[in-house]
């Protein structure tokens, strides 16, 4: 199990006409993800989900609060030694043909890291070649004819369950997906998340998904969790399909619709929400951070932070002062 606890990032931007101004990415995030769970982050384009879900890889550093994997607190560790629990965590890029090396072939790729974990568990070399077909195998793909090849002489599909199958070299507790099928042909798309679906179910691994796309969020499996992130907030969190179905906050519900702007339903003749660009995000961030955006704001919104929590109306938690089930389209699911 992966815990998080309060998670806080700043970046200060390096070039450009806003040098020097610091990003609030993660405000203070916390997350459970369960052994062999299924979670998904969701939320528009710069709420913080790539960044939340690069520094659960350890690939990026957070500057306050703890993560805990299988009981141990990083900050109890030296970060050398921290390294063998975050490789235990795998990540996805959207990506494939860039996460592969184009000069080796899949062979070679699957290679080094198997020669490397043969050695710290004292396998033979016969072992090397044995996993390495048997994890092509086990990501649907036909060693014999995929071994051999370099990347770019298989399909984007293809690539990216070579990237899965390099990543089950390591034995991984979690693989975390980000944006894992954006960049793949559609028709391939299905396959990919339900490969991810069957790793979960057969291998007890936990998937972590990072998308803006709530069909991908929902696929992966009914009992997933949904957390819904704006701009580096927890909004909303719970069971993937309660989140769906019936949303309470105003900012998930206008992500839900299949209309891109959330109409004043409960209040006709209030403004829709307004979009995240129109926005100057340095100031107001006082009350919710929603509140400018949001057709349903009051006074309170305005001047006090709601905090995430579960009230006895709703079965999943929510940050929002006016929660409440409202007539939202959802983009049709289809879950295989
Ligand atoms: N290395 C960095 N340096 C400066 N700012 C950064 C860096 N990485 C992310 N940010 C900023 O932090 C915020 C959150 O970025 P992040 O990539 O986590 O969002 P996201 O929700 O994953 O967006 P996207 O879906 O577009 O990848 C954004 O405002 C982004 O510009």
């Amino acid at each position: 199990m992966i815990t998080g606890q309060n998670i806080t990032k700043t970046f200060k931007q390096r070039g450009g006409v806003l040098a020097g101004r610091e990003v609030r990415a993660l405000r203070g995030v916390d997350f459970t993800i369960p052994k062999g769970g299924a979670v998904s982050f969701i939320g528009e384009s710069g709420c913080g989900k790539t960044t939340l879900g690069r520094i659960i890889a350890g690939l990026e550093t957070y500057d306050s609060g703890e993560i805990t994997i299988d009981g141990t607190p990083m900050s109890s560790l030296r970060p050398r030694k921290r390294q063998p629990h975050f490789r235990r965590i795998q990540m996805i890029h959207q990506d494939p043909y860039s996460a592969l090396n184009p000069t080796r072939t899949i062979h070679q790729t699957l290679d080094a890291p198997l020669s490397l974990r043969a050695g710290q568990t004292g396998r033979p070399r016969s072992w090397v070649d044995e996993r390495a077909e048997e994890l092509l195998a086990l990501v649907g793909l036909d060693p014999g004819y995929v071994l051999p090849r370099y990347p770019h002489q298989l399909s984007g599909g293809m690539r990216q369950r070579v990237v899965i199958a390099r990543a089950l070299t390591v034995d991984p507790e979690m693989l975390v997906a980000d944006e894992a099928v954006s960049m793949i042909d559609v028709s391939l798309r299905l396959g990919i998340l339900a490969l991810l679906k069957d790793l979960r179910e057969r291998l007890g691994v936990s998937v972590l998904f990072i998308t803006h796309d709530v069909a991908t969020a929902r696929y992966i499996g009914d009992d997933g969790e949904l957390y819904v992130i704006y701009r580096g907030q927890v909004i909303e969190r719970g069971n993937v399909d309660t989140i769906i179905s019936a949303p309470v906050h105003p900012y998930t519900q206008s992500l839900l619709s299949a209309i891109p702007v959330l109409h004043g339903l409960e209040r006709p003749g209030e403004q829709p929400v307004v979009p995240t660009e129109a926005l100057n995000e340095s100031h107001h961030d006082a009350g919710c951070l929603f509140a400018r955006r949001c057709p349903f704001r009051t006074d309170r919104c305005e001047s006090e932070p709601p905090v995430l929590g579960r009230d006895e109306e709703f079965p999943q938690e929510h940050a929002c002062f006016h929660p409440r089930r409202r007539d939202v389209v959802a983009t049709p699911i289809e879950r295989g």
